[in-house]
Protein backbone atom coordinates (compact mmCIF):
# COMPACT_ATOMS: atom_id res chain seq x y z
CA UNK A 1 0.00 0.00 0.00
CA UNK A 2 1.34 3.36 -0.74
CA UNK A 3 0.06 6.01 1.37
CA UNK A 4 2.19 9.17 0.70
CA UNK A 5 1.03 11.29 3.68
CA UNK A 6 -1.13 12.89 6.87
CA UNK A 7 -2.95 14.78 4.76
CA UNK A 8 -6.08 15.88 7.08
CA UNK A 9 -7.87 15.73 10.76
CA UNK A 10 -11.37 15.83 11.54
CA UNK A 11 -12.69 16.72 15.20
CA UNK A 12 -15.78 17.11 16.93
CA UNK A 13 -16.14 19.49 19.65
CA UNK A 14 -18.49 20.54 22.15
CA UNK A 15 -17.19 24.29 22.21
CA UNK A 16 -16.91 25.52 18.44
CA UNK A 17 -16.45 29.04 19.56
CA UNK A 18 -13.75 27.83 21.90
CA UNK A 19 -11.93 26.02 19.07
CA UNK A 20 -12.54 29.05 16.51
CA UNK A 21 -10.58 31.19 19.07
CA UNK A 22 -7.79 29.05 19.20
CA UNK A 23 -7.13 28.02 15.92
CA UNK A 24 -7.35 31.00 14.10
CA UNK A 25 -6.27 33.31 17.08
CA UNK A 26 -3.38 30.88 18.96
CA UNK A 27 -2.28 28.99 16.42
CA UNK A 28 -2.47 31.09 13.69
CA UNK A 29 -4.51 28.94 10.81
CA UNK A 30 -6.88 30.26 8.23
CA UNK A 31 -10.11 30.40 8.16
CA UNK A 32 -11.23 28.64 4.72
CA UNK A 33 -14.09 29.24 2.54
CA UNK A 34 -16.92 26.60 3.09
CA UNK A 35 -16.82 27.42 6.91
CA UNK A 36 -20.19 27.28 8.48
CA UNK A 37 -21.88 28.00 11.94
CA UNK A 38 -21.58 24.51 12.48
CA UNK A 39 -18.37 23.03 10.85
CA UNK A 40 -15.00 25.37 11.16
CA UNK A 41 -12.96 24.64 8.29
CA UNK A 42 -8.72 25.26 8.90
CA UNK A 43 -6.43 26.15 6.02
CA UNK A 44 -2.61 25.90 6.77
CA UNK A 45 -1.36 25.44 3.28
CA UNK A 46 -2.35 25.47 -0.59
CA UNK A 47 -4.66 22.59 0.67
CA UNK A 48 -8.63 23.59 0.36
CA UNK A 49 -8.76 22.81 4.13
CA UNK A 50 -6.31 20.60 6.29
CA UNK A 51 -8.52 20.55 9.80
CA UNK A 52 -11.81 20.25 10.24
CA UNK A 53 -13.83 21.12 13.09
CA UNK A 54 -17.21 20.07 13.46
CA UNK A 55 -19.87 20.97 16.42
CA UNK A 56 -21.30 18.09 18.09
CA UNK A 57 -22.08 16.13 21.05
CA UNK A 58 -18.29 14.77 22.13
CA UNK A 59 -14.64 16.09 22.00
CA UNK A 60 -13.17 13.51 19.69
CA UNK A 61 -11.45 12.62 16.74
CA UNK A 62 -13.56 11.85 13.41
CA UNK A 63 -10.91 10.94 11.65
CA UNK A 64 -7.82 11.19 10.51
CA UNK A 65 -7.24 11.73 6.43
CA UNK A 66 -4.44 9.75 4.66
CA UNK A 67 -3.51 10.87 1.36
CA UNK A 68 -2.39 8.64 -1.86
CA UNK A 69 -0.89 9.08 -5.19
CA UNK A 70 -4.32 8.66 -7.28
CA UNK A 71 -7.35 5.95 -8.26
CA UNK A 72 -5.34 3.52 -9.04
CA UNK A 73 -3.35 3.53 -5.49
CA UNK A 74 -6.82 4.14 -3.57
CA UNK A 75 -8.34 0.86 -5.52
CA UNK A 76 -4.94 -0.59 -4.62
CA UNK A 77 -5.47 0.35 -0.68
CA UNK A 78 -8.91 -0.92 -0.29
CA UNK A 79 -8.43 -4.52 -2.14
CA UNK A 80 -5.61 -5.20 0.39
CA UNK A 81 -7.42 -4.37 3.24
CA UNK A 82 -10.30 -6.01 2.42
CA UNK A 83 -8.08 -8.65 1.54
CA UNK A 84 -6.81 -8.19 5.27
CA UNK A 85 -10.53 -8.69 6.40
CA UNK A 86 -10.64 -4.88 7.71
CA UNK A 87 -14.12 -3.58 6.01
CA UNK A 88 -13.62 -1.15 3.53
CA UNK A 89 -16.78 1.65 3.36
CA UNK A 90 -16.69 3.87 0.25
CA UNK A 91 -17.50 7.43 1.13
CA UNK A 92 -20.51 8.66 -1.13
CA UNK A 93 -20.82 11.59 -3.06
CA UNK A 94 -21.57 14.43 -0.20
CA UNK A 95 -18.90 12.73 1.94
CA UNK A 96 -16.38 13.39 -1.23
CA UNK A 97 -17.97 16.67 -1.58
CA UNK A 98 -17.43 17.80 2.36
CA UNK A 99 -13.34 16.84 2.32
CA UNK A 100 -13.12 18.17 -1.34
CA UNK A 101 -11.36 15.23 -2.68
CA UNK A 102 -12.16 12.63 -5.42
CA UNK A 103 -12.08 9.35 -4.07
CA UNK A 104 -12.41 7.99 -0.62
CA UNK A 105 -12.31 5.08 1.75
CA UNK A 106 -12.92 4.90 5.30
CA UNK A 107 -12.12 1.83 7.67
CA UNK A 108 -10.83 1.37 11.21
CA UNK A 109 -7.82 0.29 12.59
CA UNK A 110 -7.79 -2.90 15.18
CA UNK A 111 -8.20 -0.41 17.97
CA UNK A 112 -11.29 1.37 16.39
CA UNK A 113 -9.63 4.61 15.76
CA UNK A 114 -11.09 5.92 12.59
CA UNK A 115 -9.05 6.08 9.55
CA UNK A 116 -9.95 7.88 5.57
CA UNK A 117 -7.73 6.94 2.79
CA UNK A 118 -8.16 9.30 -0.10
CA UNK A 119 -6.94 10.83 -3.03
CA UNK A 120 -7.16 13.85 -5.39
CA UNK A 121 -8.06 16.69 -2.53
CA UNK A 122 -8.81 20.29 -4.00
CA UNK A 123 -6.05 23.29 -4.02
CA UNK A 124 -6.56 27.15 -2.92
CA UNK A 125 -4.70 29.27 -5.10
CA UNK A 126 -5.46 32.52 -3.43
CA UNK A 127 -2.25 33.90 -1.14
CA UNK A 128 -2.32 32.20 2.53
CA UNK A 129 -3.26 35.11 4.98
CA UNK A 130 -2.43 33.85 8.18
CA UNK A 131 -3.36 36.29 11.25
CA UNK A 132 1.06 36.59 12.70
CA UNK A 133 2.44 36.24 9.12
CA UNK A 134 3.24 32.37 10.53
CA UNK A 135 3.75 29.53 8.01
CA UNK A 136 3.03 25.77 8.28
CA UNK A 137 5.61 22.98 7.10
CA UNK A 138 3.96 20.80 5.00
CA UNK A 139 4.32 19.81 1.18
CA UNK A 140 5.44 16.59 0.85
CA UNK A 141 5.69 15.87 4.53
CA UNK A 142 2.08 16.36 5.49
CA UNK A 143 0.21 18.14 7.86
CA UNK A 144 2.29 17.55 10.47
CA UNK A 145 1.82 14.16 12.85
CA UNK A 146 -1.29 12.88 15.20
CA UNK A 147 -0.77 10.39 18.11
CA UNK A 148 -3.30 7.77 18.76
CA UNK A 149 -4.62 5.80 21.62
CA UNK A 150 -4.14 1.94 20.67
CA UNK A 151 -4.74 -0.24 23.80
CA UNK A 152 -3.67 -2.56 21.33
CA UNK A 153 -0.08 -2.09 20.86
CA UNK A 154 0.98 -5.10 18.73
CA UNK A 155 -2.36 -5.13 16.80
CA UNK A 156 -1.82 -1.65 16.02
CA UNK A 157 1.72 -1.63 14.96
CA UNK A 158 1.58 -4.47 12.79
CA UNK A 159 -1.64 -3.10 10.72
CA UNK A 160 0.41 0.35 10.40
CA UNK A 161 3.28 -1.18 9.58
CA UNK A 162 2.75 -4.04 7.82
CA UNK A 163 -0.77 -3.92 6.12
CA UNK A 164 -0.27 0.83 5.99
CA UNK A 165 3.48 0.12 4.91
CA UNK A 166 4.41 3.01 7.46
CA UNK A 167 8.51 2.48 8.08
CA UNK A 168 8.98 2.28 12.22
CA UNK A 169 11.33 5.34 13.09
CA UNK A 170 11.77 4.31 16.58
CA UNK A 171 9.93 3.32 19.79
CA UNK A 172 10.07 4.44 23.23
CA UNK A 173 9.55 2.35 26.40
CA UNK A 174 6.53 4.07 28.64
CA UNK A 175 6.65 3.45 32.29
CA UNK A 176 3.39 2.16 33.62
CA UNK A 177 2.76 5.03 35.23
CA UNK A 178 2.63 6.91 32.20
CA UNK A 179 -0.07 4.69 30.91
CA UNK A 180 -2.63 4.30 32.94
CA UNK A 181 -5.44 3.20 30.48
CA UNK A 182 -3.54 0.22 29.35
CA UNK A 183 -4.74 -3.29 28.46
CA UNK A 184 -2.91 -4.81 30.95
CA UNK A 185 -0.54 -3.69 33.14
CA UNK A 186 3.16 -4.21 32.29
CA UNK A 187 6.69 -3.96 33.91
CA UNK A 188 6.84 -0.74 30.23
CA UNK A 189 4.73 -0.07 27.58
CA UNK A 190 6.00 0.59 23.96
CA UNK A 191 5.06 4.01 22.50
CA UNK A 192 6.20 3.50 17.98
CA UNK A 193 6.87 6.30 15.89
CA UNK A 194 6.31 5.54 12.21
CA UNK A 195 5.63 7.31 8.73
CA UNK A 196 4.92 7.02 5.18
CA UNK A 197 7.06 9.61 4.01
CA UNK A 198 10.55 11.46 5.26
CA UNK A 199 9.29 13.42 8.16
CA UNK A 200 10.26 11.27 11.02
CA UNK A 201 7.06 10.54 12.34
CA UNK A 202 3.12 11.19 10.81
CA UNK A 203 1.75 8.72 13.40
CA UNK A 204 2.41 8.12 17.21
CA UNK A 205 1.30 5.37 18.73
CA UNK A 206 0.39 5.96 22.27
CA UNK A 207 -0.31 1.96 24.35
CA UNK A 208 -3.49 2.88 26.39
CA UNK A 209 -7.07 4.40 25.52
CA UNK A 210 -8.00 8.06 25.30
CA UNK A 211 -11.93 9.29 25.47
CA UNK A 212 -11.13 11.94 22.81
CA UNK A 213 -9.32 9.01 20.33
CA UNK A 214 -6.56 11.40 19.87
CA UNK A 215 -3.68 12.12 22.10
CA UNK A 216 -2.45 15.04 20.63
CA UNK A 217 -1.58 16.76 16.95
CA UNK A 218 1.23 18.44 15.96
CA UNK A 219 1.66 21.17 13.13
CA UNK A 220 5.17 22.41 12.00
CA UNK A 221 6.43 25.98 11.77
CA UNK A 222 8.92 27.43 9.93
CA UNK A 223 10.74 29.52 12.32
CA UNK A 224 11.57 29.23 15.88
CA UNK A 225 10.17 32.58 16.12
CA UNK A 226 6.94 31.13 14.98
CA UNK A 227 6.55 28.95 17.88
CA UNK A 228 7.96 31.45 20.52
CA UNK A 229 5.30 33.80 19.57
CA UNK A 230 2.62 30.68 19.78
CA UNK A 231 4.03 30.11 23.00
CA UNK A 232 3.18 33.65 24.05
CA UNK A 233 -0.11 34.03 22.20
CA UNK A 234 -0.88 30.51 24.18
CA UNK A 235 -0.45 31.91 27.45
CA UNK A 236 -2.21 35.22 27.03
CA UNK A 237 -5.01 33.35 25.92
CA UNK A 238 -5.05 31.67 29.32
CA UNK A 239 -4.70 28.27 27.49
CA UNK A 240 -2.99 25.70 29.94
CA UNK A 241 0.54 25.21 28.47
CA UNK A 242 0.43 20.89 28.90
CA UNK A 243 4.44 20.93 28.09
CA UNK A 244 6.78 23.52 28.31
CA UNK A 245 9.23 23.90 25.14
CA UNK A 246 11.74 21.38 24.81
CA UNK A 247 13.79 19.84 22.34
CA UNK A 248 12.75 15.43 21.38
CA UNK A 249 15.55 12.72 20.90
CA UNK A 250 14.01 10.77 18.13
CA UNK A 251 12.75 13.74 15.78
CA UNK A 252 14.95 16.80 17.26
CA UNK A 253 11.65 19.33 17.11
CA UNK A 254 11.72 21.90 19.27
CA UNK A 255 8.09 22.17 20.56
CA UNK A 256 5.83 22.90 23.28
CA UNK A 257 2.32 21.22 24.21
CA UNK A 258 -1.11 23.27 24.71
CA UNK A 259 -3.83 22.11 26.00
CA UNK A 260 -6.52 22.25 23.30
CA UNK A 261 -10.43 22.59 24.13
CA UNK A 262 -11.95 19.17 24.56
CA UNK A 263 -9.27 17.17 26.28
CA UNK A 264 -6.44 16.66 24.17
CA UNK A 265 -3.07 18.29 22.71
CA UNK A 266 -1.98 20.10 20.38
CA UNK A 267 1.78 20.06 19.86
CA UNK A 268 3.41 23.26 17.83
CA UNK A 269 6.96 22.69 17.10
CA UNK A 270 10.12 23.72 14.53
CA UNK A 271 13.23 22.16 12.76
CA UNK A 272 11.88 18.39 12.73
CA UNK A 273 14.11 15.68 11.33
CA UNK A 274 13.66 15.03 7.80
CA UNK A 275 15.30 11.23 7.41
CA UNK A 276 16.26 9.41 4.07
CA UNK A 277 13.66 5.65 3.84
CA UNK A 278 15.86 4.30 2.35
CA UNK A 279 18.27 4.51 4.97
CA UNK A 280 16.78 4.54 8.28
CA UNK A 281 17.18 1.69 10.53
CA UNK A 282 14.30 1.67 13.32
CA UNK A 283 15.59 2.24 16.79
CA UNK A 284 14.64 2.58 20.93
CA UNK A 285 15.00 5.91 22.34
CA UNK A 286 15.42 6.75 25.98
CA UNK A 287 14.54 9.61 26.35
CA UNK A 288 11.76 11.95 24.94
CA UNK A 289 13.89 15.02 25.03
CA UNK A 290 17.29 16.70 24.85
CA UNK A 291 16.02 19.02 27.26
CA UNK A 292 12.65 20.77 28.34
CA UNK A 293 9.36 19.12 27.74
CA UNK A 294 8.54 19.60 31.48
CA UNK A 295 4.62 17.78 31.22
CA UNK A 296 2.26 20.11 33.23
CA UNK A 297 4.62 22.92 33.07
C1 LIG B 1 8.68 11.36 22.90
C2 LIG B 1 8.07 12.14 21.77
C3 LIG B 1 8.79 12.28 20.61
C4 LIG B 1 8.26 13.00 19.55
C5 LIG B 1 6.99 13.54 19.63
O1 LIG B 1 6.44 14.23 18.62
C6 LIG B 1 6.25 13.39 20.78
O2 LIG B 1 5.03 13.92 20.81
C7 LIG B 1 6.78 12.72 21.90
C8 LIG B 1 6.03 12.67 23.15
C9 LIG B 1 4.97 11.58 23.19
C10 LIG B 1 4.18 11.29 24.44
C11 LIG B 1 2.76 11.66 24.33
O3 LIG B 1 2.29 12.00 23.27
C12 LIG B 1 1.84 11.53 25.51
C13 LIG B 1 2.49 11.61 26.87
C14 LIG B 1 3.81 10.91 26.86
C15 LIG B 1 3.50 9.47 26.63
C16 LIG B 1 4.66 10.90 28.04
O4 LIG B 1 4.26 10.71 29.15
C17 LIG B 1 6.11 11.01 27.65
C18 LIG B 1 6.10 11.11 26.15
C19 LIG B 1 4.71 11.58 25.81
FE1 LIG C 1 4.34 14.69 18.97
Amino acid sequence: MDIRALGYLRLETTDLDAWRRYALDVLGMAQAPGTTDDTLLLRVDDRAYRIAVQAGESDRLLAAGWEVANAAALATAAAELEAAGVAVKAADDAELAERRVQGLVRVTDPCGNPLEIYWGQAQDHTPLATPYGNRFVTGDLGLGHVVLPVPDIEAALDFYENLLGFQLRDSMKLPPQAVPTAAEQRDFHWMHFMSPNSRHHSLGLYPGALPPGIVHFMVELETLDDVGRGLDRTKAAGIPIASSLGRHTNDRMVSFYAQAPGGFQVEYGWDGLIVDPATWVAKEITADSFWGHQWNG
